[in-house]
């Protein structure tokens, strides 16, 4: 982003910062643009069972679901086919990055990253590092050493690529699933490189006792991932329905971010994440579809969810709260798609805004498009027009996508 000019006198600003006229584009009375949505945690591998909804919860899901699907992606070819699909979904419903969970396996890992960078997306790619798995031999690394052999294989493959979009993100896949010799080598391996680290915490009522009692040392779940090194201010922890307070001082004060995933909590019955605590503990909070514990590949849909949860929270609980503590509104959910997203990936300097300096990761709205779901009407205020957008819209309304001010998606009719 060059500059930021809302002078109508086109020669001046073409004189001041050399533009053509073939670079202009004009944008109808119908169209606006908007930072790209961030999707701060969302598993590529699972996007082949996205609305597949099986009425199970966390770990008889995974069980069931979860680790037979990600199993076949020891294919390669199954998974260049797979991850074509969810990369290609995500970018159409406008999410300029994604923080992805790959699969245990390391080469067809390696794919994703190649299709992220192929189809123009800004990625953070995490090999999963699981070096237990009471399921089954079936998924799961062999040893703790070939778990960190494995890590150290991917990151080394993608450091040595130096693609400044697309980046490996270390990825223990949470707290029962690894040892804590493991998850302590996995922050060493972050530290060495300054990679982000992303990982599920406090998600599900059994998840959190079992971890209890898998860790009795330990004061909580969030004190799990402390001792192992895990929390840093790139740390991204998803879902985080069931923190108590002193978990959030730690997670603040270490600079972590928390991934609402607002659809997956509902339809895993998981629970609700009460994000306006979050905010006030000043823990940066993003947004994730999380699919496909979520069904839906659309952060759209997670800044509603997001609302409907915050609402849901205050249902009934109006006696208890002071006039200033109301629910929180679209305008909150939208920032978390955004800037909150860039803030939890610690991307906030190059995304998340328009601001000079800043990557252009951009989507071109039009709520009169053809096909649009939903009508728009004259008097209507640009404001009315964006939250009709973000409650309403869809793909369909998304014309253009860019990152880094490549054009990825085009929705314009030839
Ligand atoms: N939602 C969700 N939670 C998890 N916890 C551990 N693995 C997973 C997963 O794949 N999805
Ligand atoms: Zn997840």
């Amino acid at each position: 982003i060059c500059f930021v000019d809302d002078s109508g006198d086109l020669k001046t600003l073409q004189d001041e910062y050399r533009f053509n006229n073939n670079d202009i584009q004009r944008l109808k009375p119908s169209q606006f643009i908007i930072p790209g949505f961030i999707d701060s945690h969302v598993h590529a591998a699972q996007y082949y069972n996205t609305g597949c909804s099986p009425r199970l919860k966390l770990l008889d899901w995974l069980q069931a679901f979860t680790f037979p699907l990600e199993a076949k992606f020891s294919d390669t070819d199954f998974a260049q086919a797979a991850y074509t699909k969810a990369v290609m979904r995500l970018l159409r419903h406008g999410t300029t990055t994604a923080s992805y969970f790959a699969t245990i396996h390391t080469d067809s890992s390696l794919k994703l990253a190649e299709i992220t960078e192929k189809l123009g997306q800004r990625a953070f790619i995490g090999k999963v590092s699981m070096d237990v798995n009471d399921a089954g031999p079936y998924y799961v690394e062999s040893s703790l050493s070939v778990a960190v052999k494995n890590c150290e294989r991917f990151v080394n493959t993608m450091l040595k690529k130096g693609n400044p979009l697309v980046a490996p993100s270390i990825t223990p896949r949470f707290a029962l699933s690894c040892t804590g010799e493991l998850m302590k080598e996995l922050a060493v391996i972050a530290d060495r490189s300054k990679l982000n680290i992303q990982t599920h915490i406090s998600e599900n009522r059994e998840e959190c006792r079992l971890v209890r009692e898998l860790y009795p040392n330990s004061q909580h779940y969030t004190d799990v991932y402390d001792r192992a090194g895990l929390l840093s201010e790139k740390t991204v922890l998803a879902h985080g329905v069931y923190l108590h307070n002193e978990e959030m001082q730690t997670i603040s004060s270490r600079g972590s971010g928390i991934s609402h995933c607002p659809n997956s909590n509902m339809t895993l019955r998981s629970g609700l994440c009460n994000t306006k605590r979050l905010l006030q503990h000043g823990i940066d909070v993003g947004l994730g579809t999380d699919m496909s514990g979520g069904y839906s590949a659309s952060i759209l849909d997670a800044i509603r969810y997001a609302v409907q949860t915050s609402n849901i929270l205050h249902i009934d609980c109006d006696l208890d709260f002071s006039n200033e503590d109301v629910p929180i509104g679209v305008k909150d959910t939208f920032r978390m798609a955004t800037l909150g997203g860039a803030e939890v990936l610690n991307i906030d300097d190059k995304v998340g805004n328009f601001v000079v300096g800043k990557d252009f990761d951009a989507l071109v709205v039009d709520v009169s498009c053809d096909t649009t779901g939903f009508d728009v009407f004259e008097d209507e205020s640009p404001e009315d027009k964006i939250t009709k957008f973000l409650f309403l819209g869809d793909d369909r309304n998304i014309q253009d996508v860019f990152v880094a001010g490549r054009r990825v998606v085009s929705g314009a009719k030839e």
